[in-house]
């Protein structure tokens, strides 16, 4: 269930509190991105310190390995994962498509090889909601087809309908294996697709709206498509999803552009950048991407940030560039704790902003200062 606590009277923005089986969640909010059941490098007593509420899974990866047979009989997710707060689960099809070998796309669903052995494999609508059952995340997506950019109105028409379609069988499989609502059952968000035309987001929209769902995510997005495409579609969208249940924007984005969906509506975010850029040697200032590799932090004795997470205390720039330059383990997890702490903080100071009644200020602050450009 999700609450509307406070709208902005200069944006779209809201303030909210979704409630899942395994906890509240305080919108708007970031989700690091769990793929294979671990949050790379980051211990699940320090993601708690960095106040992440929920994290992501991705039902592909965990589905190939270590496969539902061991995790349904860990638990479930939370119980293999020593994890006790939220999980949102994609559904697969996104990482099908841009991971596995051979696939093919039918009405039933997506036969492929996977990615790890080249095992012939099959994921439909119905195994998606299965696997996911298994799994126990706490919200489920529903299985769709994320439509490459670019494409042409009438392949953009023909994907959503098709993501419409396995909508529907998810619905159907869940009214029949997942009757009971409230309490501690599954979540299930629907996820609109439509490209970037105008008319398809909003058919799409309604029709899943229309099937009834626990929350929206826009899907389709953050796959190569301009910025302004990507923010004309939420825009779109947004007016079109229940003022009362959570919006969700798959994979976006960069601190900027997380700043400027929650000014349409968006409240729920998830994006690989944070951990993936660490890796190497990137940290996020409020001034833009910082690369620490780079011979000019050789000497730099400051620490890496005056706003950074108390484990990424006493750390120089210099010393963390030695860390990355040598491949230290030591250097992937500074790093990696600074961009969540950076990540989560943006999205908590969203949330107090839209409480306090400057959320145009915090915006235009956190536009201005934030350079794409590594320092
Ligand atoms: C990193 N960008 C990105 N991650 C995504 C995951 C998705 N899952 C389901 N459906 C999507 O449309 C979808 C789009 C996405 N874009």
């Amino acid at each position: 269930m999700f609450e509307l606590l406070a709208t902005d009277p200069s944006s779209s923005a809201r303030r909210g509190r979704l409630t899942t089986p395994h906890g509240v969640i305080e919108t708007p909010i970031f989700m690091p991105v769990g793929t294979q059941a671990t949050v790379k490098a980051v211990h699940p007593q320090e993601l708690r310190s960095l106040d992440a509420q929920i994290i992501l899974g991705n039902t592909y990866h965990l589905w190939v390995r270590p496969g539902t047979e061991i995790i349904g009989a860990a638990g479930g997710l939370h119980k293999f994962m020593n994890w006790d707060r939220p999980i949102l689960t994609d559904s697969g099809g996104f990482q099908v498509f841009s991971l596995a070998k051979l696939r093919k796309l039918k009405e039933e669903g997506c036969y492929f090889n996977n990615h790890v052995d080249g095992t012939p494999m099959f994921l439909g609508p119905e195994t998606a909601m299965e696997i996911q059952a298994t799994l126990g995340s706490d919200i489920a997506m529903l299985f769709d087809e994320c439509t490459p950019w670019p494409c042409k109105h009438e392949d953009a028409r023909s994907s959503m309908e098709l993501t419409l379609r396995w909508a529907r069988r998810c619905r159907d499989w869940i009214d029949k294996h997942q009757p009971q609502t409230g309490g501690g059952a599954q979540l299930h968000f629907g996820i609109v697709q439509g490209s970037t035309f105008e008319d398809l987001r909003q058919r799409c929209a309604r029709e899943m709206v229309a099937m009834g769902f626990s929350g929206y995510a826009i899907g389709g997005l953050s796959v190569g498509e301009p910025e302004e495409d990507m923010m004309r579609i939420a825009e779109w969208t947004c007016p079109l999803l229940p003022q009362n249940q959570a919006r969700y924007a798959m994979g976006l984005g960069t601190p900027p552009q997380i700043v400027e969906l929650i000014a349409r509506g968006i409240d729920m975010f998830d994006c690989v950048l944070p951990t993936r850029l660490a890796r190497n040697g990137t940290a996020y200032t409020h001034d833009g991407p910082m690369n620490l590799r780079n011979n000019k932090f050789a000497k730099d004795f400051r620490p890496l940030s005056e706003d950074t997470h108390p484990l990424c205390q006493g750390f120089s720039r210099a010393y963390i560039r030695h860390l990355i330059n040598t491949q230290e383990v030591l250097g992937l997890r500074l790093i990696s704790l600074h961009n969540l702490h950076f990540y989560l903080s943006l999205a908590s100071r969203a949330r107090l902003a839209i409480e306090q009644g400057c959320f145009a200020e915090f915006r235009a602050e956190v536009v201005a200062r934030y350079q794409n450009r590594p320092e």
